[in-house]
């Protein structure tokens, strides 16, 4: 995170007014937000601390948090701002200086702040790694094994058979020697295929059934893990055995499972005095769950519990802070030893060849390789070389599909409106301005208003029309709705106006009035994206200044696609896409490689 606000003049609210010295200077120059100066006075405070150092240190750590990361490094951030912003008024001392007086300040003595590896933490974030590998360590502890060798490579054997299978069966014997896996690969690559034949591994070599739960940070995705497993143990190679005890499981978010509390929305019903009861818990879209999740899932497993974290790792990290699964496969050791064990899959497994190697090519950084594919003309891949247009075939695809949605919605169908959503998802980079979201739900509700002039529930007159796509932004415990769902407005045969939203259970509806926090979805933000697919994605690059600008943010949407994708953007900025990664500072890759040894 190294961008800058430019201060709208004196009165601007992210201004501090009783900030001074280098405080004040980092806030009028866009580098600290009144809330990190806030922080730091009131900290400082408490604590009996006035090194300004010191006071600016706490404020960069308040900065690096909400920018997603969970601590800071102090010498690499002083090198990004330094770049924007040359005139800062940094502390005089080097860097090993500022952390010595860090070390010694009362802030650290009383455990506001942390210092490990040369990272600055705040209490809560350093707590929770800490916890966490601590965890995965008394895990890896417990090692008995399920069964002798020769039975558990004989039934690998039938449910990953020959050579296609290899890459996924060396993982899943990984995992069945493990308390803790992480399986990740990009794409098509046979995650959840592997998943499947894991599962149904591990219930062969168990005596009694395992008890499973399947789950995902929203709700779709946990909806896709399960229809995808349903749909892989159909296959010959399970016994019938198998497939009627996989055909029992269930999904959930992963909010759901440990028991979310309408009073806390960081604390779980299930926790370290009550734990999970679960042999064998499967989390997909791992990229998608912060270090504050994974710690609590992490302590609410049983310690004998199998855990497998499963994912792409290229992916946009969580919304909230770390970058948890992306650390595990950096930072975990091989060998015994290690607390989780790592299986990558490389292979693609499906026939859509051209989206998963510009995503290979995004991946690398190659742009020159991305730009040719992009340029190559193909049925799965469209590319328009300028920065915010849409051709008329994009467009009426758009608006095929709202209307294709509408029809659905009307007639009652909410089985259809939700499925026909799937066919094309529009993705913006930025929720505001001319490339964002809001402005191509407008553009798209006009279009939709122009089409069927007439025809009634006209989306630019009734906020609540017929066929209007909706994102849930927050938590709804009490209705089961999560950040992220997807739901469409529905007219029932009564002729009342719903919403409807696909739950692991079935369709469930609601009248407008009891939902909150409700936003449109014509288009739909490449960070609200990560865990769903639709079968045509078109990505509306930003423009080449946007701070969101990355390569796994280009990645992310491109990977997004199943069959098609549409992308739009200067070729400029597909290049500078390429060159800019998303970095989080946090320690827990470093932790990790330490195995345990707590560094001072
Ligand atoms: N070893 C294999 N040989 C042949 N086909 C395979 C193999 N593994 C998986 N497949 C097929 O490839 C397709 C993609 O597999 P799968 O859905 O498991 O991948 P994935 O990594 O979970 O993909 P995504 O995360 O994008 O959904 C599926 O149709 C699956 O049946």
């Amino acid at each position: 995170m190294s961008e800058l606000f430019e201060p709208d003049g004196p009165y601007d609210q992210r201004l501090a007014r009783n900030a001074d010295g280098s405080l004040a200077a980092f806030n009028q120059a866009g580098a600290l937000s009144a809330a990190d100066v806030h922080v730091a006075q009131r900290l400082g405070v408490l604590a009996g601390e006035s090194d300004p150092a010191v006071l600016l240190a706490v404020a960069l750590v308040s900065r690096a948090v909400r920018g997603g990361s969970v601590c800071v490094d102090l010498a690499e951030t002083k090198a990004a701002l330094s770049e924007i912003a040359p005139e800062l008024p940094w502390p005089d001392a080097d860097a090993e200086v500022w952390l010595a007086r860090i070390a010694d300040s009362p802030l650290t003595a009383s455990g506001v702040l942390h210092l490990d590896f040369g990272l600055v933490y705040f209490d809560r974030y350093w707590r929770q790694e800490v916890q966490l590998c601590d965890d995965l360590a008394a895990r890896a502890r417990r090692t008995d094994a399920l069964a002798g060798p020769e039975r558990i490579a004989e039934a690998a054997a039938r449910l990953f058979p020959g050579d296609s299978y290899a890459e996924q069966r060396a993982a899943a014997l990984a995992a069945v020697g493990s308390r803790t896996t992480v399986l990740t690969g990009g794409p098509g690559t046979g995650k959840t295929t592997t998943v499947a034949g894991l599962l149904a591994l591990l219930g062969s070599l168990d005596e009694r059934a395992p008890r499973i739960a399947l789950a995902a940070p929203t709700g779709k995705a946990s909806a896709r893990l399960l229809e995808a497993v349903r749909h892989e143990i159909a296959d010959e190679r399970f016994t019938e055995a198998e497939r009627q005890t996989l055909a029992e499981l269930s999904s959930s978010t992963l909010h759901r499972l440990l028991g979310s509390r309408p009073d806390n929305s960081t604390r779980f019903r299930h926790h370290r005095g009550n734990r999970l009861p679960h042999d064998v818990v499967v989390v997909d879209e791992t990229s998608m769950v912060s270090l504050t999740m994974m710690a609590r899932l992490l302590e609410a497993l049983r310690p004998d519990a199998r855990l497998v974290l499963v994912g792409d790792h290229h992916q946009l990290a969580s919304i909230d802070a770390g970058a948890v699964l992306a650390d595990l496969v950096a930072g975990l050791p091989d060998g015994p030893g290690a607390p989780a064990v790592v299986g990558s899959l490389h292979t693609n497994h499906r026939s859509e060849r051209d989206i998963i190697e510009l995503g290979e090519a995004i991946r690398a950084g190659d742009a020159d390789a991305a730009v040719e594919r992009l340029r190559t003309p193909s049925a799965e891949l469209s590319y328009l070389d300028q920065t915010g247009v849409l051709t008329d075939d994009l467009r009426s695809a758009i608006l095929g599909v709202a209307l294709t949605v509408r029809a659905a919605a009307q007639a009652g169908d909410a089985v259809g409106a939700l499925a026909a959503l799937d066919e094309h998802r529009l993705l913006c980079a930025h929720r505001d301005g001319p490339l964002g979201v809001e402005h191509w739900n407008r553009q798209v509700e006009q279009w939709i208003a122009e089409a069927t002039r007439g025809e009634g529930d006209d989306p630019l007159v009734e906020p609540w029309y017929v066929g209007r796509p909706v994102l849930v932004r927050v938590n709804d415990y009490a209705l089961g709705l999560h950040n992220g769902d997807v739901g469409v407005v529905v007219r029932e045969a009564d002729g009342t106006v719903r919403v409807a939203f696909q739950s692991t259970g079935g369709i469930v509806a609601f009248p407008p009035s009891r939902l909150s926090a409700i936003e449109t979805m014509h288009a739909m933000t490449i960070h609200k994206s990560q865990g769903s697919q639709a079968k045509q994605v078109t990505v509306l690059l930003p423009e080449e200044e946007s701070r969101l600008l990355t390569r796994e943010l280009f990645y992310t949407a491109v990977t997004r696609a199943r069959f098609q994708v549409n992308v739009v953007g200067a070729e400029s900025v597909v290049r500078s896409s390429l060159a800019r990664r998303a970095s989080r500072a946090s320690g827990l890759r470093q932790r990790l490689e330490a195995n345990g040894d707590r560094p001072r």
